[in-house]
């Protein structure tokens, strides 16, 4: 969570005339309701049913940027939905920096607790192997956006030669 994803994907896919799909609107889209309401109403549980079922529809689309949300790829049938079909790109970003970036947001419910900083800090380093051993890629997210979306493109095209 508030790494980029969503906002580094969008960049991508202009600058790799791809289609954007951030996979938390394509849940809500579905659902009706936003994240947080299907937290609230359903449980996290449920939550994770939508998100995988999302991860097997959008596997099979070809030609897309898609924008995860950030405990997809925390869940093995996830991983296994995207490997080999699509590369999947770390965005690697200091717990500090994420800190700050997701000082005044609201929209995530795992994170609206008096000890937000603790329960990102525990996201953080129990996530962090997981993502490692998931991800083809790994790049820097700390830089601006588009940046970061030219970095990935470098990424990609250095690991096809
Ligand atoms: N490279 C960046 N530099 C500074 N702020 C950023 C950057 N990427 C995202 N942000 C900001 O951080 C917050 C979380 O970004 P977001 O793209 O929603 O992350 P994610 O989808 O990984 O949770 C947003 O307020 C966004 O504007
Ligand atoms: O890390 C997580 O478990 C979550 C991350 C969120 O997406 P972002 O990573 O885009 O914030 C969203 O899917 C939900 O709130 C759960
Ligand atoms: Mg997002």
């Amino acid at each position: 969570m508030g790494c980029g994803k969503t906002t580094v994907g969008r960049n991508l896919a202009r600058k790799s005339g791809r289609k954007f799909v951030d996979m938390d609107s394509y849940i809500e889209e579905k659902a009706g309701m936003k994240v947080s309401e299907i937290f609230e109403k359903y449980g996290e549980n449920r939550f994770r049913d939508m998100e995988h079922e999302a991860c097997l529809e959008l596997a099979d689309t070809k030609g897309l940027v898609i924008a995860s949300g950030g405990g997809a790829f925390t869940f093995q049938r996830n991983i296994d939905a995207f490997r080999g079909k699509d590369k999947i790109v770390l965005l690697d970003v200091p717990l500090d920096i994420i800190k700050q970036r997701l000082k005044n947001d609201t929209t995530r419910p795992l994170l609206q607790r008096p000890d937000k900083d603790e329960a990102m800090r525990q996201l953080y380093e129990k996530r962090l192997p997981i993502y490692l051993s998931a991800a083809d890629i790994t790049v820097s997210g700390k830089s601006t956006p588009l940046k970061t979306a030219y970095a990935i493109l470098n990424a990609i095209d250095t690991q096809e030669k």
